[in-house]
């Protein structure tokens, strides 16, 4: 027999639908459709119906499905969260650095030193592809645990071709493996091999005459991704590398303006970038750029905290009409969290984003940053049935009693995941 969930009494049911296509930007952040007593109808993976608890009693007394009926009363219910930036499918740990950087080394002080990246590009070329789908399998687990139905994932600690490679592979076998939806995201780009040292150009020649190739012919990525920063790769070569992915159909993504100001908001606009990511020493100049071009700001305010550094211009960002996206930034360096939950308030707290803007952000701009927002990020009839039921019963609560896990029950595809 079929199966259906209804889920019913909703004390806020946050569908975030909208006329509106593509990312939204300034008062459209806060616009979350919300209806009270909300009711949503869960069959065949996809969301069936949505409006009122009283609305949807028709619906339940004609259908022929076995109906599991979900009360919601005093709970909160929204779009499973996305999380548009993460470098979930490594090797190894460095708890060590985190003492390092307390102790007063810099991230790229690390990095220079052999460590960062690098030790994670080491932990990660040891590491056979089943170990690493064990590992990532785990983290996509807590994904789940938090309320995170779909994530971006991106290559980067190969730094050659077997392995990043792998990389990508160890991503499209959980793809198929784990209900967690993955949007692969090639970064060779991420620093340059120790090998390479003092050629980086060789290793930019590589990524473009070998790795993207290859990476598109096996229909590995979806977006090509650059760390443009001050050491690492100069926007000239960012450009490069981008413009290459561009002619193989790959999508191009900055990390941008991190740690220096390098001009990489100006840069994303320039070659057309879905989104930016960091931006924690982006200009004004880069903010209007990105306005103009409809960037979209993925921002990351775990990373900030846990490198002790200022957060994004959030809000700013957002008054000046730039699309802004929220994420972990999951990775074993500069952010090991897998709690959208949590870069949710921090959202609210360092860079004043106010709790509607937040939720949008890790919902429906978030698909967009990864180009999803047609299956996923709003409760809307013909969408995936992702859904995740709170132990809140307001958005505004979600935001406000930050440091606590709040989720009662996830549905992926309308199969229950979580609770
Ligand atoms: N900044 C560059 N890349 C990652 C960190 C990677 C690492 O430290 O392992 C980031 O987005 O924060
Ligand atoms: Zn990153």
């Amino acid at each position: 027999m079929r199966k259906a969930v209804w889920i019913k009494h909703a004390s806020q049911l946050v569908t975030l639908a909208s006329k509106l296509k593509g990312p939204r930007v300034k008062g459209a952040m806060s616009e979350l459709a919300i209806i009270e007593n909300g009711s949503i109808w869960l069959e065949d993976g996809i969301i069936q119906a949505v409006g009122t608890t009283e609305e949807l009693e028709v619906f339940y007394t004609e259908s022929e499905a076995d109906v599991e009926i979900i009360d919601a009363t005093g709970h909160l219910v929204t779009p499973g969260l996305v999380d548009p930036h993460t470098h979930i499918a490594f090797g190894g740990s460095r708890e060590k650095e985190f003492e390092m950087r307390l102790e007063g080394a810099t991230y790229m002080d690390i990095m220079n030193a052999g460590g960062g990246i690098h030790s994670t590009t080491r932990m990660t070329r040891e590491a056979t592809e089943n170990e690493l789908v064990i590992q990532t399998s785990k983290r996509l687990d807590s994904f789940l645990a938090h309320g995170v139905t779909t994530i971006e994932g991106k290559s980067g600690y190969g730094l050659d071709l077997e392995t990043e490679i792998k990389q990508l592979r160890v991503m499209k076998r959980l793809q198929k493996e784990h209900p967690m939806d993955i949007v692969p995201t090639f970064m060779g780009a991420h620093a340059v091999p120790e090998a390479f040292k003092d050629r980086e150009e060789d290793y930019v020649n590589l990524i473009i005459n070998d790795m993207l190739p290859l990476v598109a012919k096996e229909k590995l990525a979806k977006f090509n991704d650059v760390f443009c920063e001050v050491g690492v790769f100069t926007p000239e070569q960012t450009e490069r590398i981008l413009e290459a992915g561009k002619s193989h159909g790959l999508i191009p993504k900055i990390h941008a303006d991190e740690i220096e100001p390098y001009k990489g908001a100006e840069l994303a606009a320039k070659v057309g970038a879905i989104s930016a990511e960091h931006l924690l020493k982006t200009t004004e100049e880069g903010i209007q750029a990105m306005a103009e071009k409809g960037v979209i700001a993925c921002l990351l305010p775990a990373t900030a905290l846990y490198l002790r550094e200022t957060a994004a211009k959030g809000r700013r960002m957002i008054d000046a009409g730039v699309p802004v996206a929220i994420s972990t930034d999951c990775n074993p360096g500069s952010s090991p969290t897998t709690s959208m939950p949590l870069v949710m308030n921090l959202a609210c707290i360092s860079m004043r984003l106010t709790p509607a803007e937040s939720l949008c952000a890790a919902t429906y701009n978030a698909a967009c940053a990864i180009q999803m927002e047609d299956k996923v990020g709003s409760l809307e009839v013909g969408k995936q049935a992702d859904v995740v039921l709170w132990n809140v019963q307001s958005y505004q609560q979600l935001q406000y009693l930050f440091g606590v896990n709040h989720v009662k029950t996830v549905w992926k595809k309308g199969l229950k995941v979580v609770g």
